[in-house]
């Protein structure tokens, strides 16, 4: 959805507190009376947040939700108990935002992959409490920096709704005097107890572009759920934006909507792949699974002037006899 921003969008344009905070304790900064906690992993600062329906921790850096569990259910996300936490490196685990561009820099290959907002510190900006959880407000703006490999100014806002399930919404601002083209995607790293007994459903007959055959094109289907036996990294288009995660001894599944998202990312890097990166254990990628969502490959956002667009994701565990989102 893209608003005008004299209308509803004044918050992500302005960055002004909200009108009205019924009901809910609200923090700036970090000196607060609230359950959230900051400490660090390795040096990296995050938050440590508990409720009654789940504990969370989320890092500065990227805005990153890095760990997730509803209570009484298994870990919904996976971050990888390599991965070094350096300041301006990016995360390998839980939700990297990917963004003004996801994979390789449109023209450029030697800039960074998946944009740059992962691996800088966002501001905290917002705290509210209320009896369904925690939302957390996180702020990102264009700086020297940034301008520097996107010459763009726009502001940007991830709130993260920490409750029975985990909700984000994504959204950006274009406060500069022309229009400017983004790319984007929720990098969500499920946890799975083993990647062959694991199956994704919902991306069944959706095109897709498999990265690891590009000779192949675009126009490839399958009519069946996604099964994993090798090396896998594909980008759907045109899809739906639910989907669910299902293994097979287990029954906790994961459910994944994004109704704003026609992009979807599945990737596992298996073996060799794993062993190239500095950042995974030899044997990782048997216990974790990308389904990531966003807008990627053709399916550019063209942004106008003064216009807001915003992205939403609703991750869940779930049983088979609860049906959360
Ligand atoms: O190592 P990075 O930059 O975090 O990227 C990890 C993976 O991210 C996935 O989204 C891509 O499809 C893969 O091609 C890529 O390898």
């Amino acid at each position: 959805m893209v608003f005008d921003v004299s209308e509803e969008s004044t918050l992500v344009v302005t960055i002004s507190p909200p009108e009205k905070l019924d009901k809910t304790t609200v923090v700036r900064g970090l000196s607060c009376e609230w359950r959230g906690q900051t400490t660090e992993y390795e040096g990296q600062p995050v938050l440590v947040i508990e409720n009654k329906h789940c504990r969370a921790v989320v890092a500065y850096q990227g805005a990153q939700v890095l760990e997730f569990q509803r209570r009484g259910h298994a870990p919904l996300l996976w971050l990888s108990e390599a991965s070094n936490f350096l300041p301006k490196r990016a995360i390998r685990g839980g939700i990297p935002l990917c963004f003004p561009w996801f994979g390789q820099h449109p023209t450029d290959p030697s800039i960074l992959s998946h944009g740059f907002v992962r691996n800088l510190p966002w501001t905290l900006y917002h705290v509210t409490e209320d009896d369904s959880g925690h939302v957390l407000t996180f702020t990102f703006r264009d700086n020297e920096e940034t301008r520097a490999i996107w010459p763009h100014a726009f502001n940007a806002m991830l709130e993260i709704r920490l409750g029975q399930s985990l909700e984000l919404k994504f959204s950006v601002a274009n406060v500069d005097k022309k229009p400017f083209d983004f790319t984007f995607a929720f990098h969500s790293y499920f946890a799975v107890d083993q990647i062959t007994q694991t199956k994704v459903v919902g991306l069944e007959n959706t095109p897709f572009f498999d990265q690891l055959a590009p000779e192949k094109g675009f126009h490839q289907l399958e009519r069946f759920p996604i099964e994993f036996h090798a090396e896998t990294d594909r980008i759907y288009q045109r899809a739906t934006g639910e989907y669910q995660i299902v293994q097979e001894h287990s029954k906790q599944r994961a459910l994944i909507d994004a109704p704003d998202c026609s992009s979807a990312i599945v990737w596992n890097p298996w073996i060799e792949k794993t062993a190239r990166l500095g950042d995974m254990d030899k044997d990782a990628w048997q216990n974790m699974l990308c389904v990531e969502c966003g807008k990627v490959g053709a399916e550019v956002v063209t942004l106008g002037v003064s216009k807001v667009v915003s992205f939403t994701l609703t991750l869940a565990s779930s049983f088979p006899e609860e049906s959360l989102i």
